[in-house]
């Protein structure tokens, strides 16, 4: 489905975005002109609808690493303060184009670095184009930003410290990404302590590429407030349908706790952690009423928006309208926000729109 076959009154539902890469979600003609304004001259197309195509395609390729190594080409453009700033200003402005009123999209700040640039002067950058994006838009959208640390990595700590110097100015939490088999969290257990030590927020992608032991870990060791994408949590659950289908120990407390699942079904067909919407464990679990939201992921990976995650649960897995206003208000209470403010944008916001 492309963009253009979204229906208006899809577009128009305020929407709540938990889980969404800023280097994920660059514009092709963006990165097209970046490339040529910086000299990176390893783009695999020039134009921006074959880029935009071959971004797609290349990860769509049925594995998580795979469909990783097309980041090369987009954080490439996104080393120097300006390209940082004009990125997140986009960024910002595509969401709230799409209906987005809050948006948390996460990077790597340390993935920033190779133009010279401090840590505090990648997140300062990002910051002053959200902001800026935020402005353009009319403030019709809230945009925080979540600092990834990457799994394979050995930053995290100094990335979990950077998050809490950055608290309250435009960062809202952390996370850690990458892949996930081989890279379980417990390995950056002091930057998760040392972050509950704070009173700070973090998620963790777990439960994506990997199945029960890294969502077990997440929680359970690592003390992760949300998951991202979390959808292998199914792998406890009973048969559908079968007189078995009852919740293991692991999603029973999952689901008591009202653990935020971060789902993000187009990324997860790519990955080849689902097979189809249709059968994308998203709807089951809400029908067993986990916390479930919707998410992005990747817009320019998987050539989507938070209407066209809508649109596509609507008309391939039997989603309605109310479906919908049930999991904007999820993520909005999910969100990293102080809950004044999250009350505030369900209630002025969120419930007028549906
Ligand atoms: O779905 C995902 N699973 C795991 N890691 C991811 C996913 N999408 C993006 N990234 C990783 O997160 C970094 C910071 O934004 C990206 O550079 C990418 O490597
Ligand atoms: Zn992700």
């Amino acid at each position: 489905m492309s963009d253009s076959q979204i229906r208006p009154e899809i577009r128009a539902l305020p929407k709540a975005l938990l889980h969404d890469h800023l280097d994920g979600g660059l514009r092709p003609a963006t990165i097209v002109e970046l490339a040529q304004e910086s000299g990176y001259d390893a783009l695999p197309a020039d134009d921006a609808e074959s880029l935009g195509r071959w971004f797609r395609e290349a990860a769509d390729s049925g594995s998580l690493e795979r469909y990783l190594e097309t980041f090369e080409h987009s954080v490439a453009v996104m080393q120097t303060a300006d390209q940082l700033r004009r990125v997140a200003s986009e960024c910002a402005q595509d969401l709230a184009a799409d209906g987005v009123v809050y948006a948390e999209v996460r990077y790597a700040p340390e993935q920033h670095l190779e133009g010279g640039l401090t840590l505090e002067e990648v997140v300062e950058a990002v910051n002053a184009g959200f902001r800026e994006g935020e402005q353009v838009s009319g403030d019709r959208i809230v945009v925080r930003a979540l600092l990834t640390a990457m799994r394979h990595a050995a930053k995290s700590t100094e990335i979990a410290q950077l998050a809490v110097r950055y608290r309250g100015e435009g960062v809202a939490g952390f996370d850690i990404a990458g892949a996930e088999a081989g890279f379980p969290p417990t390995r950056h257990l002091d930057a998760f302590e040392y972050l509950q030590r704070e009173n700070a927020h973090f998620t963790i992608h777990a439960g994506e590429a990997f199945g029960l032991p890294s969502i077990w870990e997440a929680i359970q060791w690592c003390g992760a407030e949300r998951l991202g994408h979390g959808v292998r949590i199914v792998d406890d659950i009973g048969e559908f349908g079968k007189p078995d289908e009852k919740l293991g120990l692991l999603a029973a407390y999952v689901r008591d706790r009202r653990i935020p699942l971060e789902m993000c079904p187009s990324s997860n067909l790519q990955t080849g952690a689902a097979e189809s919407i249709a059968d994308h464990p998203i709807t089951r679990l809400k029908d067993l009423r986990f916390r479930v939201t919707v998410n992005t992921d990747n817009r320019l990976m998987s050539g989507t928006s938070m209407s066209r995650e809508m649109q596509l649960l609507v008309d391939e897995a039997g989603w309605t309208v109310d479906d919908l206003r049930w999991v904007t208000i999820n993520a909005m209470k999910s969100a990293f926000l102080p809950f004044d403010e999250r009350l505030a944008i369900i209630d002025d916001i969120i419930k007028p729109g549906y």
